[in-house]
Order: C-alpha cells, then sequence, then structure tokens
C-alpha cells in the first residue's frame, strides 16, 4: 500500500463510470458519448436525465413516459412546505432550505426513508422524485421570502418552464424557457466532482438516496464549487456598483492572495467548454436588452486572468452573468445548480452501487505515539 498522500485526491481514480468525461487538455465534455455542445443545443433536461439514468437517449414513447412521471411528482407535502415557510422566515439561505427540506423529502417518499441495499430501479425512482420536486421547493421559498404564495406546479409545462412559471408568476417566453433549460443541460453531470463523490460516498454505507443528495447538496455550496456562481455575480456587482475597472479589481484581488471566483478547474487545463456556450449566451442576452456590460466585465477579466496567471474560466463565471440576464436572484444560482446536477448524482450513485465498495480512504498518521493518559483530575 502506498504511502503516497494524495491531498485533495488528485488525479486518484476510484470508480468506472459510464455517465460523463471531460478531456481536461482540449475542453471536451461528454454524457454517455454525446458532445456537450450537441446536447445543449438540441436536448432537453428531461433527455438528458434519461441518457444519464438510463445509458441512451430516449425515443419520443420513452421521453413522454418518462415526462408524464416527472410530472406527476412535482407536487410537494404540505409538511414540507410549511418547513418552507418556517426557513424563509428565519430568512435562511436557500441553499441551506434546499438541503434540509431534500432531506425531509425522505418522510413522504411512497418508498421511505429506508436503505436502498443497491436496488437500481427503487434507487431512480427515489431520484426522480426528489428531482420532480426540488424546482417546486425552489420556487416556493423564493417567493414565500418575497411575501408571495407559492404557485402549484403545472402539467403541461416542461421541468424548466414549470420552475421559472413557479418562480414568477408567469409562463416565461422562448428565449427565458430555452436559456434556463439549455443551463440545466449544461449542469447535469460532470465526472467525480466533489458533490457528486459526497454523494457517492454517502451511498457507498448503503444510505438512502435522500442522504446520498443531502450530502451532495451540503458539498455543493462552498465557494470552491457550485457556490462560485454567486459569488461571481456579486464580484461582478461589486465591480459595477464601485464603478471600478474590472481588471483594477482582480488585479488588487489577487495581489491579496484572494482567488478570483469563476476561474480554475481541477480537471480542465482550458477554457470549460460549458464556459464558451454560457458566454455565448451571456453575449447574446445582453445584445438582445441593449446593454452588454456584464458581458464586457466579465470578458475583460477573462483576457486578465488569461494572459497574468494563465487561467481559464470555469462553468460559474458566465453562467453567473446568464441567470443575472434572466432575472434570477443571485442566491438561487447555486440551488439551480443542485436542481440540475441532483440528474448526476442520482445516476452516479445508481452506477456505483450496482457493484458497491464502501469509499473508505486513509490518512497518513503524523499525531504523537505512546502517549500516557492521565486522569482529567490530575491534567
Ligand atoms: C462547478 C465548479 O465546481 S467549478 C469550480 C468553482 N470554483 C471556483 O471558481 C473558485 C475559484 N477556483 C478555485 O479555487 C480553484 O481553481 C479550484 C478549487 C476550482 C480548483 O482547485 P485546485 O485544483 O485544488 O487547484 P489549486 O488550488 O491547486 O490551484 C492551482 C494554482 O492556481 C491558482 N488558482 C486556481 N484558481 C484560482 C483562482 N480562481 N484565482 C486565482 N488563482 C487561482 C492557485 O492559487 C494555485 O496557484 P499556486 O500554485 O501558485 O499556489
Ligand atoms: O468537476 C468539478 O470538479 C467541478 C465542476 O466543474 C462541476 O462539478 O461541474
Amino acid at each position: 500500500m502506498s504511502d503516497e498522500v494524495k491531498k485533495g485526491l488528485e488525479g486518484v481514480l476510484v470508480a468506472e463510470s459510464g455517465l460523463s468525461h471531460i478531456d481536461g487538455d482540449v475542453g471536451r465534455l461528454i454524457y454517455r458519448g454525446y458532445a456537450i455542445d450537441d446536447l445543449a443545443r438540441d436536448a432537453s433536461y428531461e433527455e438528458v436525465l434519461y441518457l444519464l439514468w438510463h445509458g441512451e437517449l430516449p425515443t419520443a414513447d420513452e421521453l413522454d413516459e418518462f415526462r408524464a412521471a416527472m410530472v406527476s411528482e412535482r407536487s410537494v407535502d404540505d409538511a414540507v412546505l410549511d418547513t418552507v415557510r418556517d426557513l424563509a422566515a428565519a430568512d435562511e439561505d436557500p441553499m441551506a432550505a434546499l438541503r434540509t427540506t431534500v432531506s425531509q423529502l425522505s418522510a413522504y417518499d411512497p418508498e421511505g426513508s429506508g436503505h436502498d441495499d443497491g436496488d437500481h430501479e427503487a434507487i431512480l425512482r427515489k431520484g426522480r422524485r426528489i428531482t420532480a420536486k426540488i424546482p417546486t421547493i425552489l420556487a416556493a421559498f423564493s417567493r414565500i421570502r418575497d411575501g408571495d404564495e407559492p404557485i402549484e406546479p403545472r402539467e403541461d409545462l416542461t421541468h424548466a418552464e414549470n420552475f421559472l412559471y413557479m418562480l414568477n408568476g408567469e409562463e416565461p417566453d422562448d428565449v427565458l424557457a430555452e436559456t434556463f433549460d439549455m443551463a440545466l443541460v449544461l449542469h447535469a453531470d460532470h465526472g467525480l466532482n466533489a458533490s457528486t463523490f459526497s454523494a457517492m460516498v454517502t451511498a457507498s454505507t448503503l444510505a438512502d438516496v435522500h442522504s446520498a443528495v443531502t450530502s451532495a447538496i451540503g458539498t455543493l455550496s462552498g465557494g470552491l464549487h457550485g457556490g462560485a456562481n454567486q459569488n461571481v455575480m456579486r464580484m461582478l456587482e461589486e465591480v459595477d456598483d464601485a464603478e471600478r475597472d474590472p481588471v483594477d479589481w482582480v488585479d488588487h484581488a489577487l495581489d491579496e492572495g484572494r482567488r478570483v471566483p469563476g476561474f480554475g478547474h481541477r480537471v480542465y487545463n482550458v477554457k470549460d467548454p460549458r464556459a464558451v456556450i454560457l458566454g455565448e449566451k451571456s453575449e447574446a442576452l445582453g445584445e438582445a436588452a441593449g446593454d452588454i456590460k456584464w458581458y464586457e466585465m466579465s470578458v475583460q477579466i477573462e483576457e486578465y486572468m488569461d494572459e497574468n496567471k494563465g487561467i481559464a474560466p470555469n462553468v460559474d463565471f458566465y453562467s453567473a452573468s446568464t441567470y443575472y440576464q434572466l432575472g434570477i436572484p443571485i442566491d438561487l444560482y447555486t440551488p439551480i445548480f443542485a436542481m440540475s446536477r441532483v440528474g448526476g448524482w442520482v445516476g452516479h450513485v445508481s452506477e456505483y452501487l450496482e457493484d458497491n465498495r464502501l469509499i473508505r480512504p486513509r490518512a497518513r498518521y503524523v499525531g504523537d505515539e505512546d502517549q500516557e493518559f492521565v486522569p482529567v483530575d490530575e491534567r
């Protein structure tokens, strides 16, 4: 057994997976062999979920059936909505509110909270219910804290459209719906990122899917992972409010040893292909609105980071200005990431449990040895 410490598990292979693959040197991402650009352009989030969970793209009939099953599971129990009300009243952070309520969902799941023991179909059914309900929880939370009543999910709208409808109280126009659906597709899976890995660690003990997804939501919330998308927008707003040159702001942050949110990646050595697509969206939204300042500021920062640090943007960099221009509240950006990535979490959990082995690495012990115990009243 090697005693070399791989900090952050960098480069360590812990599983085989057929879900997604990243070629970090050329900036290529595929889900089950399909290029992310093709999926972003042509596939709906529901199709991508089906692809990730069932291994192949659905036929039209399979997609209809899958959609119908998801739609029928959108509503949440009143007790969950009561929790959402309590958390909104307590001014809870939306990502923390999502973590708490997803955990609570198990109490009302028809298959209960028990251990899933690697039952592939049961895992996918539970995962599908969680995925169907997350938009309902998030939209309700956002409305209640704004003093509005939650809106019941609609059955005739897609996953993306229905979320936007429940959030804003009106059906989204085509640009809003299509851009949002595309963002869901782009965020659905990404190899063994930290949140997916935490879901797998939890599931590898044969804990249930709700526990795995709850672990993953907590893991995604941090600023080094999904939480970066909110930090990007706060940075852009701060620069704008202070009427500062974005390059000065970044230069100053780097001088102080701070990290610039939305840049750098453990696997990509070049620009994240999702950032390429989202950057184009951000620009298009700005052009349509007649104001491309958020995009322009972002490009200035990107160029500076490239020239001075050789570090490229990740997915969180341009999702920020894209969501902002879609009118989404900043603190919902990371929960929206979770709303999409739950597809990857559930897919990886169900895949890993087909040939489960408890995930349990080791640390090299560097503490004291042979200490003599002294009773508390003699210390
Ligand atoms: C969806 C996602 O999770 S994408 C990632 C979202 N997170 C962010 O955007 C937060 C900012 N980025 C980062 O903190 C990092 O790039 C991470 C956490 C994403 C990856 O970290 P690691 O793979 O551990 O890279 P590591 O921390 O070793 O960085 C390598 C070098 O690049 C520098 N670096 C990496 N990212 C940044 C950044 N955003 N700003 C400034 N410098 C950076 C580090 O300081 C380090 O430099 P050094 O070797 O001179 O010390
Ligand atoms: O892969 C990673 O480490 C982080 C990331 O980009 C993602 O989870 O989408």
